[in-house]
């Protein structure tokens, strides 16, 4: 599983090296440099010939120190290398200036002023390494100079970030910026400043997937620079966040259909039947033993024309839910997709929540307490899972969203992990914040981001339907006795392989039929 770091994270862990005295600040930047350079040439093997020019932009920190390792391994495999530095030579940090001291015997270090927009590229390959975790403010001024000159009207050059595209914050994945009402997305339009290489190192860094991330970093190269993987250094207030990934078996031991749980998920009134069908359908697919959907009386004959392997129910009102809750075997129950936002809504929700069932609450569920979420807090337990989107996110925790949309001014900025973290403390259980950036968060600190992102891309889950079937998922997962962390994990991760699977014109019906293959692939 992949461990995502903070720029905090990321510096204990290579202090507490440092200190151990395994090794020396001057020989992990050597590292990081080498690891820049082995990127390059292994993403453009090309390079290997033809046009050897560089240009090296360096910045006042050891970001810019990674710059003039990379600059001096350029220049040893003879090449042409033109470097431009941000800030005065003086003030570099000590192994900074060890590395800008052997670079100024091999060539010349111009003032970033000087980096003009060429006319055409004439250099094969831009490093940026100006600022990289260690950014605290905006760069302003210098954010727009570069974006003039990496304006996508001039075609895109072969652009590599070192660490962390300049100007990214390494946290929350949001350009820092002054003066503006909201965050802004890192890719103005026509301001494109986008690197088409971000190389970090020892771990990925938790911006790196969150929010614009994705569209400032191209693709994420992580290469090792010899720091040991001991967690132990890290500072314990936090845990680490990780990208989620799948943790799930086939059907083994008992084969009794009971034996993998029973879930069942509650159906809108006539009209409003499709999303919890959805949900039905994926609890199924995903594994449930049995699924029943309980369905209004209303709505019984539009269900029941539209359902074979799901089983129906009439289920009228909390009472009604009150009374088909005393069979036990129903151990997971999926509420909200097409419920409607009505008294009974909430009726349901409460009923189901004190029966301390497994439960997945989504959609009008959660937005049914927009005027009260204090209630439904008050009534979620460990066993449960919720899964907003932004829109639900902002009705549950307003001031929480509130502080995820002002402006990322200093580095490190509140992150989306953050907003997650703090909603799952509130809520007393799994929080699901969705986006191409999805972020679980358990109240016990643990945390992941499922990301739909780089080579995972699933944009056609953007699509109506989609989170119903991810509620669905997750409700027959829970079915199956996952825990809820491991649930919406494990959901999620197969939510986005199903899209993958499928690709173009993926309607939310097709996903649950993609997890057959999915599952094959997993070798389950
Ligand atoms: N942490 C590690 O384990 C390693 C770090 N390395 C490199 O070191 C980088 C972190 O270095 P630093 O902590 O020195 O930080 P950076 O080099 O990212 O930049 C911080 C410097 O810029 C200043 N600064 C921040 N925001 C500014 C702004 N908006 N305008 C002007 N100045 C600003 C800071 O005061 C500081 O001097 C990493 O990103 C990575 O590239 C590597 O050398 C290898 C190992
Ligand atoms: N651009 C995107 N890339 C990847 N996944 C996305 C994207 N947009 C939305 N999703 C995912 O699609 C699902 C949409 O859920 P939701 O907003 O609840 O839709 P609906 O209510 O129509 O079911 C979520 O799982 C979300 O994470
Ligand atoms: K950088």
């Amino acid at each position: 599983m992949t461990e995502l770091l903070t720029a905090a994270q990321m510096r204990a862990i290579e202090q507490a090296a440092i200190e151990s005295g395994k090794v020396t600040g001057l020989e992990l930047m050597e590292r990081a440099g080498q690891g820049v350079v082995e990127a390059i040439f292994e993403e453009w093997p090309e390079l290997q010939s033809g046009n050897r020019k560089a240009v090296v932009l360096c910045g006042p920190g050891n970001n810019g120190g990674d710059g003039f390792v990379v600059a001096r391994l350029l220049n040893e495999r003879e090449w042409e290398v033109e470097v431009f530095l941000y800030g005065n030579a003086d003030k570099l940090p000590p192994d900074a200036k060890a590395n800008y001291e052997r670079w100024v015997e091999l060539g010349e270090v111009q003032s970033i002023e000087d980096f003009q927009r060429p006319l055409g590229w004439t250099a094969s390959v831009y490093v940026d390494a100006m600022f990289g975790t260690g950014l605290s403010r905006p760069i302003g001024d210098l954010h727009n100079q570069l974006w003039e000159v990496f304006d996508a009207d001039a075609g895109l050059p072969r652009l590599v970030a070192v660490d962390t595209p300049s100007g990214v914050c390494s946290d929350c994945g949001f350009v820092l910026r002054e003066g503006t009402k909201e965050r802004l997305p890192a890719p103005l339009p026509n301001h494109v400043f986008e690197s088409q290489l971000t190389v970090t190192f020892h771990s990925p860094k938790v911006g790196h997937y969150l929010s614009d991330g994705e569209a400032s970093c191209g693709k994420v190269i992580v290469k090792d620079i010899g720091l040991p993987r001991d967690n132990n250094m890290l500072p314990k207030e936090k845990g680490v966040v990780k990208l989620a990934s799948p943790i799930i078996h086939g059907k083994r031991g008992v084969n009794h259909k009971y034996a993998h749980g029973h879930a069942l998920v509650l159906s809108g009134t006539h009209g409003s039947t499709g999303a919890a069908r959805l949900a039905a359908r994926g609890a199924l697919r995903i594994g449930a033993g049995l699924v029943t959907l309980g369905s209004p009386r209303s709505a019984m004959l539009e269900n029941a024309a539209n359902l074979t392997a799901v089983m129906l129910k009439q289920i009228d009102g909390a009472l009604g839910l009150t009374e088909v809750l005393e069979d036990m075997r129903f151990n997971a129950v999926c509420l909200g997709p097409g419920l409607g936002v009505r008294a009974d809504t909430q009726a349901l929700v409460l009923t189901v929540l004190k029966a301390n069932r497994p439960t997945v609450l989504d959609a009008d569920a959660l937005t049914r307490f927009s005027a009260n979420p204090d209630v439904l807090f008050g009534l979620l337990h460990k066993d449960c899972v919720i899964t907003p989107h932004g829109g639900e996110f902002t009705k549950l925790f307003p001031d929480i969203a509130e502080k995820l949309a002002a402006p990322a001014t200093t580095g490190p900025a509140y992150s989306k992990v953050d907003a997650a973290r703090e909603a799952a403390t509130r809520a007393g259980c799994v929080v699901l914040f969705k986006g191409p950036d999805t972020v679980i968060a358990d109240p016990d600190g643990r945390c992941s981001i499922n990301s739909a992102q780089y080579d995972r891309a699933a944009p056609w889950l953007a699509t109506a339907g989609s989170g119903d079937v991810l509620a669905g998922f997750i409700s027959g997962l829970m079915a199956r006795g996952f825990p809820p962390m491991a649930a919406a994990e494990t959901g999620a991760w197969l939510h986005v392989e199903c899209a993958r699977k499928f690709g173009p014109g993926l309607i939310a019906e097709d996903l649950a039929e993609q997890l057959p293959a999915v599952f094959r692939d997993l070798g389950l």
